[in-house]
């Protein structure tokens, strides 16, 4: 049984959940990623979620980024969830749920957990009452450029008793607990605390959330998924590839002055990391 092409980012994360795959977030950084990630969410008929920071919806724009969602949604036959990604304070996160969102992330990691339950809650109390869903994020996950100690880096991570009160006090959807990920290109590959994942989620059956999908090794994800991880993002990655592309069919020709003639191309390697993604986190064939 499926569930409805126009579920809600929460009801997308339980199916996933619930049948052992995970739901990729890709981010949105511009119009050709945009197409890139709906195109192949719908050719390989898998729910997929939008992911949209705030520098881009700086750089795109609210009105045009939620009139292109709602246009791209209008037309798939699978779900697709327009998300505020690393929602940094309430202001924002009201911007998204008033722009249309269909989810939103609130990122209260800076602060320590009383202060980020309370932050949280606050967001969980105006997004539901707009029908909008919420991803919280507890513990500290750190760039892949951050030079971080062991010591540090274990107490970055997000803490089993901290992620029962978090998940219990906020009425969070989905949580995103730092568990070794970082975000950015890895220079070695990262260590995933399965433990700790399998321990939060059983604790708080909350869908888990994995930043810095990028360069994860497939078996980690592959275990990851089945320990309760229902979503992971990508972006670094597909940048690569679309930045790869452009560069090279500049160098090839000087003379290039039509974008399309390397946007377009650049928007093809996109889809196939898209493409990659969604079969290996098992979300394919699923409407
Ligand atoms: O880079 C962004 O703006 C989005 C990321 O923070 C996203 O939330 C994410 O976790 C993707 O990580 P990446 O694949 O390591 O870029
Ligand atoms: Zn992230």
């Amino acid at each position: 049984m499926h569930v409805h092409p126009k579920a809600s980012y929460r009801e997308v994360l339980e199916d996933a959940n619930a049948k052992g795959y995970a739901v990729g977030q890709f981010n949105l950084n511009g119009l050709e990623y945009l197409q890139a990630i709906v195109e192949v969410a719908e050719e390989e008929r898998s729910p997929v979620i939008l992911g949209v920071s705030v520098s881009s919806m700086k750089y795109i724009g609210l009105h045009y980024l939620t009139a292109l969602a709602d246009a791209a949604k209008l037309r798939a036959r699978v779900p697709v969830i327009l998300h505020l990604d690393h929602g940094p304070n309430f202001e924002v996160v009201q911007q998204a749920i008033r722009g249309g969102f269909d989810s939103v992330m609130y990122d209260g990691s800076e602060h320590e957990l009383d202060r980020n339950i309370a932050e949280t809650r606050r967001v969980v109390d105006a997004a539901h009452a707009a029908g909008v869903d919420v991803e919280g994020e507890l513990g500290q996950i750190a760039g892949t450029e951050d030079e971080v100690s062991v010591d540090e880096r274990e107490a970055m991570l997000a803490r089993v008793d901290d992620a029962i009160r978090f998940a219990e006090e906020t009425g969070i959807d989905a949580l995103a607990p730092a568990l070794g990920t970082a975000h950015g290109m890895y220079r070695t590959a990262p260590e995933i605390d399965f433990g700790r994942l399998e321990n939060i989620f059983e604790k708080t059956r909350k869908p888990i959330v994995l930043h810095g999908g990028s360069g994860v090794p497939d078996d980690d994800v592959r275990r990851a998924i089945s320990l309760g991880v229902a979503k992971i993002n990508v972006n670094t990655e597909a940048q690569m590839e679309f930045n790869r592309i452009v560069r090279e069919k500049l160098d090839n020709d000087p003379k290039l002055y039509d974008s399309r003639k390397y946007l377009g191309p650049a928007r093809e390697a996109v889809k196939e990391i898209v493409r990659k993604k969604i079969r290996l986190f098992g979300s394919h064939n699923r409407y």
